[in-house]
C-alpha cells in the first residue's frame, strides 16, 4: 500500500530521518516503535503531507505522492491522527464528527441556495452516520457534551470516530495509547481490531505501549536514528538484542521496560 523509499529529512544539521524505505502492506496493522527522537512522527508526517521530505519517495498504491498536501492525502484515504487530539472543544461530540467530510455541499454558499433540498438531505445523511459512529465507540451519553469536556481516553476515542466519518484506507494513528488509562485502552484495541476487520483499514501504528503493539500489530517495524534498524513478529524484535541496544542507548525507563 505504501512504499518508503530511501526517505530523509534533515532539521538544520540534524538528520531526523536518514534514508528510510520500508512497506506497509495492504490490510495489516503494522506497529512503527522505537526510542525517543527515531524518526518516527516525522515519518509519519511526511507520509501524511505535513513535512515535505528533503530526499527519497513515498509510494501509496503505486503512486508517487512525494510533496502531496495533507488534503490530497486526504482525499485518497490517507489519514492521520494526533497524539494530542486535535478536537473542537467548543463544539459538540456530533459535531466534531460531522465536521469532518469533505467537500460538504453546505459549506458553499451558493450551492446552499441552489441545492437547499439536497443539502438538507446531505446533512441529515452525516448526522445518521455521526450517531452510528457513537453508537459503534459507545459514546453516545456524551453526543451533546462539548468534545472539550471529555476524558482524554474519551478524546482519543473521537479522533478514532472521526477516521471513521471518511473513505480511509490507511489510519495512521500517532500513540492512540497515550494518556489512556487501561480500561480504555482495550476498548480502543478492539475497535482498532473491528475497524480493520469490517471496515477493511489498514493501520500503522506509533506507540510506546508494547503490550498494545504485540496485542494489534504485525509487523512491528524498528526505527532508531532515522532509518529502520529490524522488522518482524513482536516475539521476534522483543529477542533481537540491537532493539534493547538502541533503546538502552537512548530513552525513559518505560520503553526499555517494554522492548525488554
Ligand atoms: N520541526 C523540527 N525541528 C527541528 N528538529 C525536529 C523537528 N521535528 C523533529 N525534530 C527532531 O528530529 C528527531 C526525530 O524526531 P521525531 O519526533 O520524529 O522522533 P520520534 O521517534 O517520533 O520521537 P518520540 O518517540 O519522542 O515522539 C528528534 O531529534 C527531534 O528533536
Amino acid at each position: 500500500m505504501i512504499q518508503v523509499e530511501h526517505l530523509s529529512k534533515s532539521f538544520g544539521g540534524l538528520r531526523a530521518v536518514n534514508d528510510c524505505s520500508f512497506t506497509l502492506e495492504e490490510g495489516a496493522i503494522t506497529g512503527l516503535i522505537g526510542p525517543n527522537g527515531a524518526g518516527k512522527t516525522t515519518v509519519f508526517n511526511m507520509i501524511a503531507g505535513f513535512i515535505k521530505p528533503s530526499g527519497g519517495r513515498i509510494l501509496f498504491e503505486g503512486q508517487d505522492v512525494t510533496g502531496f498536501s495533507p488534503e490530497r492525502l486526504f482525499s485518497l484515504g490517507i489519514v492521520r491522527t494526533f497524539q494530542i487530539p486535535h478536537e473542537f472543544s467548543r463544539m459538540t461530540v456530533l459535531e466534531n464528527l460531522m465536521l469532518v467530510p469533505p467537500a460538504q455541499s453546505g459549506e458553499n454558499l451558493f450551492s446552499s441556495w441552489l441545492r437547499w433540498g439536497a443539502v438538507r438531505r446531505e446533512e441529515r445523511d452525516v448526522r445518521r452516520k455521526g450517531e452510528e459512529v457513537l453508537e459503534f465507540l459507545e459514546l453516545t451519553h456524551v453526543r451533546d457534551e462539548l468534545a472539550g469536556n471529555l476524558s482524554g481516553g474519551q478524546k482519543k476515542l473521537l479522533e478514532l470516530g472521526r477516521t471513521m466519518m471518511t473513505d480511509a484506507k490507511l489510519v495512521l494513528l500517532d500513540e492512540p495509547a497515550a494518556g489512556v488509562n487501561r480500561t480504555l485502552m482495550g476498548k480502543l484495541a478492539r475497535m482498532i481490531q473491528q475497524l480493520h476487520r469490517e471496515r477493511g483499514y489498514s493501520f500503522c501504528i506509533i506507540e510506546h505501549d508494547m503490550d498494545l503493539i504485540a496485542e494489534l500489530c504485525h509487523p512491528v517495524i524498528v526505527l532508531a536514528e532515522g532509518r529502520v534498524l529490524t522488522q518482524g513478529s513482536m516475539e521476534s524484535i522483543r529477542r533481537d538484542e540491537r532493539v534493547l541496544e538502541a533503546y538502552l542507548g537512548h530513552s525513559g525507563a518505560h520503553e526499555t521496560e517494554g522492548a525488554a
